[in-house]
């Protein structure tokens, strides 16, 4: 079994980073990064302040504007409006989700679609399933392609089957798995999907995004294939210095014996996300010019 370590893909794409973020320097640009967050969920912070520190460390330029929980749907848009109208702003992150009262849909499509580094905007799902290059493709499924592509994962004929359904990871992974850059055979499945076990038994890939913990077991993966974890779960645990452990989708104790390869969590897919937003933030910015 070979364990794909995220941490090191996610530094050796910093590293890329690092050197456009230097020629861009030489033509005195300097990328920048605008993340939004409304209310005060904790893990949220946790995310969002990963964010700016990476930022800061590359010599990004960034800002983080925090919205209180009873913010309205108004005020969120016009912290948007002013950022697409920022010229020092090249990438715009909302953190999803926001609270009740935020129409999040519209949101996103307010968002210049040449600034939505996250991938969201219906301009850039759609290039997205136009495999048109000029788009931006949400972290997480970009990610996770690069962790198949540096494990020497062959993806093209193979069977793939991805586990969740939402615009933020499962469809964009299945539209990126099944484009011509990847050409595996793809199947969806959702919490409609039947025979689940039979479905995902049948995968050489499959790419979990449930958000339950320990919800892909030893059953459902055949032996020799890839698993890729995108879950974050927390469970509590006392004996963890948080009070809580971060887990994934999979039952990684007894599915990675069986695995020709898996990522673990964390440590896997969660680095990815922060480094292709990045080098997201970096194309929009070339773009820009
Ligand atoms: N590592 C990272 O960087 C990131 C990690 N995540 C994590 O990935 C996980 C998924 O996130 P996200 O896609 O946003 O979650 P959503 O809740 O938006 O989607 C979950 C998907 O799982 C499906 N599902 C739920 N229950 C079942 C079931 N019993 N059987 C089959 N399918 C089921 C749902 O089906 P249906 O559509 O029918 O409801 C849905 O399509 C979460 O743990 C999240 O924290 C998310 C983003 C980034
Ligand atoms: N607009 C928007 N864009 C997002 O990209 C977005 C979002 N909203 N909402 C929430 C999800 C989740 N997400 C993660 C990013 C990094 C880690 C990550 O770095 N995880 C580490 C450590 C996790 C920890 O210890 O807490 C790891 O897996 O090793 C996890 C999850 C981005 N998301």
């Amino acid at each position: 079994m070979k364990l794909i370590d995220g941490k090191q893909v996610a530094a050796q794409v910093i590293e890329e980073c690092k050197q456009e973020i230097a020629q861009l320097k030489e033509q005195g640009i300097a990328p920048g990064l605008a993340v939004v967050l409304v209310g005060d969920d904790p893990a949220s912070k946790v995310y969002v302040g990963s964010k700016v520190r990476k930022c800061a460390e590359l010599g990004l330029h960034s800002e983080k504007i925090e919205l209180p929980a009873d913010a309205t749907h108004e005020e969120v848009l016009a912290v948007v409006e002013r950022l697409n109208a920022d010229e020092k702003i090249h990438g715009i992150l909302v953190q999803s989700p926001p609270p009740p009262q935020i129409d999040e849909d519209a949101i996103v499509r307010a968002i210049d679609p040449a600034k939505d580094v996250d991938g969201f905007h219906p301009v850039n799902v759609a290039k997205l399933a136009l495999e048109d290059a000029t788009g931006f493709v949400p972290c997480t499924p970009a990610g996770c392609m690069r962790l198949l592509k540096e494990a020497g994962i062959e993806t093209s004929g193979a069977e793939a089957v991805v586990i969740g359904r939402s615009m933020i990871v499962g469809k964009p992974m299945a539209l990126l798995l099944m484009g011509k850059d990847s050409n595996a055979t793809v199947t969806v499945a959702h919490s409609r999907t039947k025979d689940l076990a039979e479905v995902c038994r049948r995968a050489d890939i499959v790419v979990a995004a449930i958000g339950r913990p320990n919800f892909v077991t030893a059953d459902m993966v055949k032996d020799g294939a890839t698993v890729i974890d995108v879950g974050i779960n927390r469970v509590e645990d006392a004996s963890a210095p948080r009070g809580y452990r971060i887990v994934g989708d999979v039952d990684f104790d007894a599915v990675s014996p069986k695995c020709a390869a898996i990522t673990p969590v964390p440590g896997g897919v969660g680095p990815m996300t922060i480094a292709m937003l990045i080098s997201n933030t970096i194309k929009a910015a070339k773009l820009a010019q």
